[in-house]
């Protein structure tokens, strides 16, 4: 698997406080990447030291399978990003801050920017000055200045925050687009959930300078699935009849002595019929979904769940 960054131990500090400790990122080629984190947890630190914008204190960050130092100019100039605000010249149109862009950065192929507006759903104003523009305009012309250069690695920091639902969701399929025909790497940061979640191939959640979990949807989705859930006081009886007479072994005890089968492949009353019928005694049966929410709270609180 290729990775487009690494960090190791990254670390940073402001007067002897770390506000980012030891972060381990492996970031895949092609993905989407979705720090979650409360405000204040060091996302934008983070991203900051990914763009050079801030120096760890210790630690050390491998982009594109190269270690970035100082004068990493290549490097950066294969990114596209917003961190923080995206801050334009005001006075001057948006094609022209685009175009002020691509000289600064070095690139010469100004069709580029067109298509830039275009998926970002800007054309037919991009000759309208920025102090006109809305805050939504503006987070997408962000966007459209971070992609004019073609970048491989996209870095966005809380790129949705201040939009309608309707620019949100535009958006959303404007990053699962660029991820999926342009192979477009994201890194992306958010402090709300349902945002991230969406989108997001992988997920770091982060808090108070940590990384407390690097996890993949899919892994995600597999805790939160559907199960049904047994109460009983005979957990262990249970199980064994479960695995001897239905041969179900996808089942967790709770600590509470519940039993929970996930992946259930019988109906619910044939499962009953089972262990009433082998004189386990069951106090109450349950279909239920794990939460996403309640499956990042547990991380966030240090617990975790367990397969
Ligand atoms: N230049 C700085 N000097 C001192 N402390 C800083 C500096 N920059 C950030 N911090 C502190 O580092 C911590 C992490 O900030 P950071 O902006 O990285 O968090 P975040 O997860 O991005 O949150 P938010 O979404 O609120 O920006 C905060 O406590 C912040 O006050």
């Amino acid at each position: 698997m290729t990775h487009i960054v690494r960090t190791k131990q990254l670390t940073r500090a402001y007067r002897g406080k770390e506000v980012v400790s030891n972060v381990n990122l492996n970031i895949k080629q092609g993905e989407i990447y979705g720090m979650l984190g409360p405000n204040g947890a060091g996302k934008t630190t983070v991203m900051k030291m990914i763009t050079n914008l801030v120096k760890p204190t210790a630690g050390e960050i491998e982009i594109f399978g190269e270690r970035l130092t100082d004068t990493s100019f290549q490097l950066l100039a294969r990114m596209g990003t917003i961190i923080e605000r995206p801050i334009f010249y005001e006075k001057l149109t948006a094609r022209e801050n685009l175009e002020l862009h691509c000289e600064y950065m070095g690139y010469h192929n100004k069709k580029s920017i067109d298509e830039a507006f275009e998926l970002v759903n800007l054309k037919g104003i991009e000759k309208k000055a920025v102090k006109e523009f809305s805050l939504g305009m503006k987070q997408r012309l962000g966007i459209a200045r971070a992609i004019t250069t073609k970048p491989e690695l996209l870095i966005l920091d809380e790129p949705i925050n201040g939009l309608d639902p309707i620019g949100i969701k535009e958006l959303r399929d404007l990053f699962k687009m660029l991820c999926k025909h342009y192979g477009i790497t994201i890194l992306i940061s958010s402090h709300i959930l349902g945002e991230v979640e969406l989108i997001a191939d992988t997920i770091a959640v982060m808090n108070d300078g940590k990384l407390l979990q690097e996890v993949s949807m899919d892994h995600v989705a597999k805790q939160t699935a559907e199960y049904i859930e047994i109460t009983t006081n005979e957990s262990s009886k249970a199980a064994f009849v479960l695995e001897k007479h239905l041969h179900i072994s996808n089942v967790r005890i709770t600590d509470e002595g519940q039993i929970r089968i996930y992946d259930c492949p019988i109906p619910q009353s044939e499962l009953m019929k089972v262990l009433v019928l082998q004189d386990v005694a069951i106090e109450a049966v349950h279909k239920k979904k794990g939460s996403l929410e309640d499956y990042f709270l547990s991380i966030l609180n240090g617990g975790g769940i367990v397969a």
